[in-house]
Protein backbone atom coordinates (compact mmCIF):
# COMPACT_ATOMS: atom_id res chain seq x y z
CA UNK A 1 0.00 0.00 0.00
CA UNK A 2 1.51 3.29 -0.85
CA UNK A 3 1.07 6.69 0.62
CA UNK A 4 -1.82 8.53 -0.48
CA UNK A 5 -1.98 12.40 -1.45
CA UNK A 6 -4.54 13.21 1.09
CA UNK A 7 -6.02 12.09 4.73
CA UNK A 8 -9.17 12.08 5.78
CA UNK A 9 -10.20 12.97 9.59
CA UNK A 10 -12.21 9.77 11.44
CA UNK A 11 -12.69 9.97 15.16
CA UNK A 12 -10.19 6.42 15.54
CA UNK A 13 -8.24 6.29 18.52
CA UNK A 14 -4.84 7.44 18.25
CA UNK A 15 -2.36 7.34 21.37
CA UNK A 16 0.77 10.02 20.98
CA UNK A 17 4.07 9.27 23.15
CA UNK A 18 6.50 11.87 22.98
CA UNK A 19 9.91 12.18 24.79
CA UNK A 20 13.85 12.25 24.64
CA UNK A 21 15.93 9.15 23.61
CA UNK A 22 16.10 6.39 25.52
CA UNK A 23 13.13 7.06 27.68
CA UNK A 24 10.99 4.16 26.56
CA UNK A 25 8.97 5.00 24.09
CA UNK A 26 9.58 2.55 21.51
CA UNK A 27 9.42 -0.21 24.24
CA UNK A 28 6.27 1.58 25.83
CA UNK A 29 4.51 1.62 22.12
CA UNK A 30 5.03 -2.06 21.21
CA UNK A 31 3.71 -3.32 24.23
CA UNK A 32 0.65 -1.40 24.39
CA UNK A 33 -0.04 -1.73 20.43
CA UNK A 34 0.24 -5.88 21.06
CA UNK A 35 -2.23 -5.25 24.06
CA UNK A 36 -4.62 -2.82 22.61
CA UNK A 37 -4.29 -4.06 18.93
CA UNK A 38 -2.93 -0.43 17.84
CA UNK A 39 -0.53 0.21 14.77
CA UNK A 40 2.20 1.01 15.86
CA UNK A 41 4.55 3.73 13.88
CA UNK A 42 8.17 4.59 15.12
CA UNK A 43 8.57 7.99 13.45
CA UNK A 44 12.50 8.07 15.00
CA UNK A 45 12.86 5.26 12.65
CA UNK A 46 11.38 7.28 9.63
CA UNK A 47 14.13 10.26 10.64
CA UNK A 48 16.69 7.53 10.96
CA UNK A 49 15.45 5.54 7.32
CA UNK A 50 15.84 9.06 5.59
CA UNK A 51 18.88 9.94 7.16
CA UNK A 52 20.84 7.14 6.26
CA UNK A 53 19.56 6.94 2.81
CA UNK A 54 20.57 10.90 2.39
CA UNK A 55 23.78 10.24 3.74
CA UNK A 56 24.16 7.65 1.54
CA UNK A 57 23.47 9.65 -1.69
CA UNK A 58 26.52 11.82 -0.11
CA UNK A 59 24.06 14.74 0.58
CA UNK A 60 25.01 16.61 3.77
CA UNK A 61 22.56 17.90 6.76
CA UNK A 62 21.65 21.32 5.20
CA UNK A 63 19.04 22.30 3.26
CA UNK A 64 20.32 22.13 -0.85
CA UNK A 65 18.93 21.78 -4.13
CA UNK A 66 19.88 18.20 -3.78
CA UNK A 67 18.46 17.39 -0.65
CA UNK A 68 15.36 18.91 -2.01
CA UNK A 69 15.70 16.79 -5.37
CA UNK A 70 16.24 13.60 -3.32
CA UNK A 71 13.82 13.90 -0.81
CA UNK A 72 10.67 14.81 -3.89
CA UNK A 73 12.09 11.63 -5.90
CA UNK A 74 11.80 9.20 -2.66
CA UNK A 75 8.64 6.94 -2.64
CA UNK A 76 7.70 6.20 0.81
CA UNK A 77 5.37 3.27 1.55
CA UNK A 78 4.90 1.04 4.59
CA UNK A 79 5.22 -2.85 5.30
CA UNK A 80 3.54 -4.12 9.04
CA UNK A 81 4.69 -7.20 10.57
CA UNK A 82 2.72 -8.08 13.56
CA UNK A 83 1.69 -4.74 14.97
CA UNK A 84 4.56 -2.77 13.67
CA UNK A 85 5.08 -0.39 10.42
CA UNK A 86 7.83 -0.11 9.23
CA UNK A 87 9.22 2.39 6.31
CA UNK A 88 10.19 1.00 2.88
CA UNK A 89 11.99 4.26 0.57
CA UNK A 90 11.97 3.05 -2.93
CA UNK A 91 11.11 -0.54 -1.95
CA UNK A 92 13.31 -1.04 0.28
CA UNK A 93 13.30 -1.98 4.10
CA UNK A 94 16.51 -0.81 5.80
CA UNK A 95 17.90 -3.23 8.48
CA UNK A 96 18.40 -2.24 12.37
CA UNK A 97 22.28 -2.25 12.01
CA UNK A 98 21.74 0.64 9.97
CA UNK A 99 19.25 2.56 11.48
CA UNK A 100 21.07 2.21 14.61
CA UNK A 101 24.66 2.97 13.34
CA UNK A 102 26.94 5.43 15.15
CA UNK A 103 26.82 7.57 11.77
CA UNK A 104 23.23 7.88 11.56
CA UNK A 105 23.16 8.16 15.34
CA UNK A 106 25.69 11.76 15.04
CA UNK A 107 23.49 13.00 12.07
CA UNK A 108 19.81 12.35 12.30
CA UNK A 109 18.95 15.21 14.74
CA UNK A 110 20.85 17.53 12.35
CA UNK A 111 18.99 16.26 9.23
CA UNK A 112 15.26 16.20 11.38
CA UNK A 113 15.92 19.76 11.90
CA UNK A 114 15.58 20.81 8.56
CA UNK A 115 11.89 21.83 7.71
CA UNK A 116 12.42 20.25 4.15
CA UNK A 117 12.85 16.84 5.40
CA UNK A 118 10.22 17.42 8.51
CA UNK A 119 7.71 18.41 5.81
CA UNK A 120 8.03 15.16 3.48
CA UNK A 121 7.52 13.01 6.99
CA UNK A 122 5.05 14.67 8.20
CA UNK A 123 2.56 13.80 5.55
CA UNK A 124 3.50 10.24 5.85
CA UNK A 125 2.92 9.65 9.16
CA UNK A 126 -0.05 10.98 9.43
CA UNK A 127 -1.41 9.01 6.84
CA UNK A 128 -0.62 5.97 9.22
CA UNK A 129 -4.45 6.33 10.33
CA UNK A 130 -5.45 5.46 7.11
CA UNK A 131 -2.85 2.52 6.98
CA UNK A 132 -4.00 1.22 10.60
CA UNK A 133 -7.55 1.66 10.06
CA UNK A 134 -7.38 -0.26 6.22
CA UNK A 135 -5.34 -3.22 8.03
CA UNK A 136 -7.78 -3.77 10.46
CA UNK A 137 -6.40 -2.15 13.93
CA UNK A 138 -8.26 -1.17 16.43
CA UNK A 139 -6.18 2.33 16.66
CA UNK A 140 -2.86 3.83 16.32
CA UNK A 141 0.10 4.41 18.83
CA UNK A 142 2.75 6.73 17.49
CA UNK A 143 5.56 8.04 19.01
CA UNK A 144 8.65 10.52 18.64
CA UNK A 145 9.34 14.02 19.48
CA UNK A 146 6.39 15.93 18.29
CA UNK A 147 3.59 13.66 17.58
CA UNK A 148 1.05 14.95 20.54
CA UNK A 149 2.05 18.67 19.57
CA UNK A 150 2.50 18.85 15.56
CA UNK A 151 1.32 15.41 13.71
CA UNK A 152 -1.40 14.62 15.91
CA UNK A 153 -1.76 17.48 17.94
CA UNK A 154 -5.56 16.52 18.35
CA UNK A 155 -5.16 13.48 19.35
CA UNK A 156 -7.12 12.32 22.34
CA UNK A 157 -4.62 10.37 24.52
CA UNK A 158 -1.39 12.23 24.02
CA UNK A 159 1.60 11.11 26.56
CA UNK A 160 4.94 12.55 27.74
CA UNK A 161 7.43 9.92 28.74
CA UNK A 162 10.67 11.05 30.53
CA UNK A 163 13.55 9.88 33.17
CA UNK A 164 16.79 11.35 34.30
CA UNK A 165 19.69 11.22 32.04
CA UNK A 166 21.99 8.84 33.70
CA UNK A 167 18.65 6.28 33.81
CA UNK A 168 18.55 7.08 29.97
CA UNK A 169 22.52 6.55 29.32
CA UNK A 170 22.42 3.52 31.66
CA UNK A 171 19.87 1.99 28.97
CA UNK A 172 21.96 2.46 26.20
CA UNK A 173 25.00 1.30 27.72
CA UNK A 174 23.14 -1.81 28.62
CA UNK A 175 21.61 -2.31 24.99
CA UNK A 176 25.69 -1.65 24.23
CA UNK A 177 24.90 1.09 22.05
CA UNK A 178 27.12 4.32 21.40
CA UNK A 179 24.81 6.77 21.63
CA UNK A 180 25.16 10.78 22.42
CA UNK A 181 21.71 10.90 24.77
CA UNK A 182 22.03 14.47 25.95
CA UNK A 183 23.50 16.04 22.90
CA UNK A 184 20.83 14.70 20.72
CA UNK A 185 18.20 15.51 23.24
CA UNK A 186 19.51 19.52 23.51
CA UNK A 187 19.77 19.49 19.81
CA UNK A 188 15.82 17.92 19.32
CA UNK A 189 15.15 20.49 22.03
CA UNK A 190 16.49 23.80 20.35
CA UNK A 191 15.54 23.19 17.15
CA UNK A 192 13.19 26.06 15.46
CA UNK A 193 11.01 23.70 13.86
CA UNK A 194 9.09 20.94 16.12
CA UNK A 195 11.15 21.24 19.36
CA UNK A 196 11.17 18.30 21.57
CA UNK A 197 8.77 19.63 24.41
CA UNK A 198 5.79 18.21 27.07
CA UNK A 199 3.11 19.47 24.41
CA UNK A 200 0.52 21.09 26.32
CA UNK A 201 -2.14 18.99 28.00
CA UNK A 202 -0.03 15.57 27.70
CA UNK A 203 0.01 13.10 30.05
CA UNK A 204 3.90 12.65 31.49
CA UNK A 205 4.93 9.58 33.20
CA UNK A 206 8.70 9.61 34.51
CA UNK A 207 9.80 5.94 33.50
CA UNK A 208 12.73 5.75 36.08
CA UNK A 209 9.72 5.29 38.15
CA UNK A 210 8.31 2.39 36.80
CA UNK A 211 9.21 -0.76 35.76
CA UNK A 212 8.43 -1.00 31.47
CA UNK A 213 5.06 -3.29 32.36
CA UNK A 214 4.24 -0.50 34.69
CA UNK A 215 4.02 2.08 31.78
CA UNK A 216 2.61 -0.17 29.48
CA UNK A 217 -0.19 -0.91 31.59
CA UNK A 218 -0.59 2.67 33.22
CA UNK A 219 -1.36 4.00 29.33
CA UNK A 220 -3.93 1.03 28.27
CA UNK A 221 -6.03 1.22 31.63
CA UNK A 222 -5.99 5.31 30.80
CA UNK A 223 -7.48 3.79 26.91
CA UNK A 224 -9.79 1.80 27.98
CA UNK A 225 -11.30 3.53 30.52
CA UNK A 226 -11.63 6.68 28.21
CA UNK A 227 -12.72 4.82 25.29
CA UNK A 228 -15.83 2.84 24.66
CA UNK A 229 -14.51 1.17 21.87
CA UNK A 230 -12.08 -0.66 23.65
CA UNK A 231 -14.18 -2.26 26.45
N1 LIG B 1 9.88 1.90 32.31
C1 LIG B 1 11.06 1.35 32.03
N2 LIG B 1 11.83 0.88 33.01
C2 LIG B 1 13.03 0.35 32.76
N3 LIG B 1 13.57 0.21 31.51
C3 LIG B 1 12.85 0.64 30.49
C4 LIG B 1 11.56 1.24 30.70
N4 LIG B 1 11.09 1.60 29.47
C5 LIG B 1 12.04 1.23 28.58
N5 LIG B 1 13.08 0.65 29.18
C6 LIG B 1 14.31 0.14 28.54
O1 LIG B 1 15.06 1.27 28.13
C7 LIG B 1 15.71 1.01 26.90
C8 LIG B 1 15.39 2.14 25.91
O2 LIG B 1 14.03 2.06 25.59
P1 LIG B 1 13.47 2.47 24.17
O3 LIG B 1 12.08 1.97 24.14
O4 LIG B 1 14.40 2.05 23.08
O5 LIG B 1 13.49 4.07 24.29
P2 LIG B 1 13.26 5.18 23.20
O6 LIG B 1 12.39 4.61 22.13
O7 LIG B 1 12.59 6.29 23.96
O8 LIG B 1 14.61 5.57 22.71
C9 LIG B 1 15.24 -0.36 26.44
O9 LIG B 1 16.27 -1.30 26.75
C10 LIG B 1 14.01 -0.63 27.27
O10 LIG B 1 13.81 -2.00 27.55
N1 LIG C 1 9.00 12.78 15.65
C1 LIG C 1 10.33 12.76 15.64
C2 LIG C 1 11.04 11.56 15.89
C3 LIG C 1 12.41 11.57 15.87
N2 LIG C 1 13.05 12.72 15.56
C4 LIG C 1 14.51 12.76 15.42
C5 LIG C 1 15.23 13.25 16.65
C6 LIG C 1 15.88 12.01 17.25
O1 LIG C 1 17.11 12.31 17.86
C7 LIG C 1 16.04 11.10 16.05
C8 LIG C 1 15.98 9.62 16.32
O2 LIG C 1 14.78 9.32 17.01
P1 LIG C 1 14.59 7.95 17.82
O3 LIG C 1 13.23 7.97 18.41
O4 LIG C 1 14.96 6.80 16.96
O5 LIG C 1 15.66 8.08 18.92
P2 LIG C 1 15.79 7.23 20.25
O6 LIG C 1 15.25 5.86 19.98
O7 LIG C 1 14.95 7.95 21.26
O8 LIG C 1 17.23 7.26 20.55
O9 LIG C 1 15.00 11.46 15.13
C9 LIG C 1 12.37 13.89 15.35
O10 LIG C 1 12.97 14.93 15.13
N3 LIG C 1 11.01 13.89 15.38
Amino acid sequence: MSEPVSDSATDFPIITLDGGAATGKSSTARGVSQQLRFLHADTGSHYRALTFLLLRKGISPEESDELTEALEEMKLSAEVDGTLASLIADGKKLSPEDLRSLEVNRNVSSFAALPPVRNRLLRYQRWHRELALEKGFLGLVIEGRDIGSVVFPEAPFRFFLEADESTRIQRRSEEGQEDSVAARDKADSGRKTAPLHCPEGAIRINTGNYTLEEVISQICQKVQNDSDALQ
